[in-house]
């Protein structure tokens, strides 16, 4: 019987050849649908200009967060890309200005004056490789979230949004002790409160 941790890396490998699979044409009609679906959800309500919002650069086939970024650029909400800090991530701001670099995997990343800790969010939405209804969570393998977000305890922790194309969605994950649990996940058809 193959180890938890080696099927762990097949589904990984089936769900991200899946995603990148999509055509241009579902890429862009998912990422519309998911703005629809984030504005008729709670969370909509519950940023405001004061809020700091981590977004990603989609890579990879991961269901695109440009038109979410649009929208709260226009509600003037700051919003933040993850940058590599060993084996964790940091978030540096993100405006129609930014210059970039690119990280080892090829990624883009902000070149900011504004650093923050994943702490000092109020949301971040995290691209998702693979989820199950109950909150279990796949990413890339590098475990980079799991451990910025370790901290739950703190004071005012971040909001956590998955976001995945529903053909990510497993009928079961293996959580694992080191996985950080998602507030929500957010796809094209649905949101999912988890708390
Ligand atoms: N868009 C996006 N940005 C992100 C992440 C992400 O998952 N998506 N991250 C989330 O952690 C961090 C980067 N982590 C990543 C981890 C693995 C790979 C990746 O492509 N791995 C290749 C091997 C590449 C190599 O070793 O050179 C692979 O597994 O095939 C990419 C990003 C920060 N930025
Ligand atoms: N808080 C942590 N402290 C130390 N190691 C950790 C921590 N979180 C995860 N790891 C290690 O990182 C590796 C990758 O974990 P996992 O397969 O769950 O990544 P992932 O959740 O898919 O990735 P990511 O969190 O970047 O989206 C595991 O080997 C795990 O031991």
């Amino acid at each position: 019987m193959p180890s938890p941790s080696s099927s762990r890396e097949i589904l990984r490998r089936q769900l991200r050849q899946a995603r990148r699979h999509l055509s241009a044409h579902q890429q862009s009609l998912a990422a519309e649908q998911l703005l629809t679906q984030f504005i008729a959800s709670p969370l909509a309500s519950k940023l405001t200009q004061q809020s700091r919002i981590a977004l990603y650069l989609s890579n990879d086939g991961e269901i695109s967060a440009d038109a979410l970024c649009q929208h709260l650029w226009q509600q003037n909400i700051a919003v933040y890309l993850p940058i590599l800090d060993d084996k964790a991530l940091k978030f540096a701001r993100y405006t129609a200005d930014s210059k970039w670099l690119e990280n080892r995997f090829g990624i883009k990343e902000p070149i900011a004056a504004e650093i923050i800790d994943g702490q000092e969010l109020d949301a971040a939405f995290l691209p998702l490789v693979g989820f199950d209804t109950e909150g279990g969570r796949l990413g890339m393998g590098g475990g980079f979230y799991d451990r910025t977000f370790e901290n739950k305890q703190a004071n005012h922790p971040p909001i956590l949004i998955g976001l995945a194309h529903d053909c990510q969605e497993v009928a079961k994950l293996p959580i694992e002790s080191w996985d950080v649990p998602l507030d929500s996940i957010l796809t094209p058809s649905t949101f999912i409160q988890l708390d």
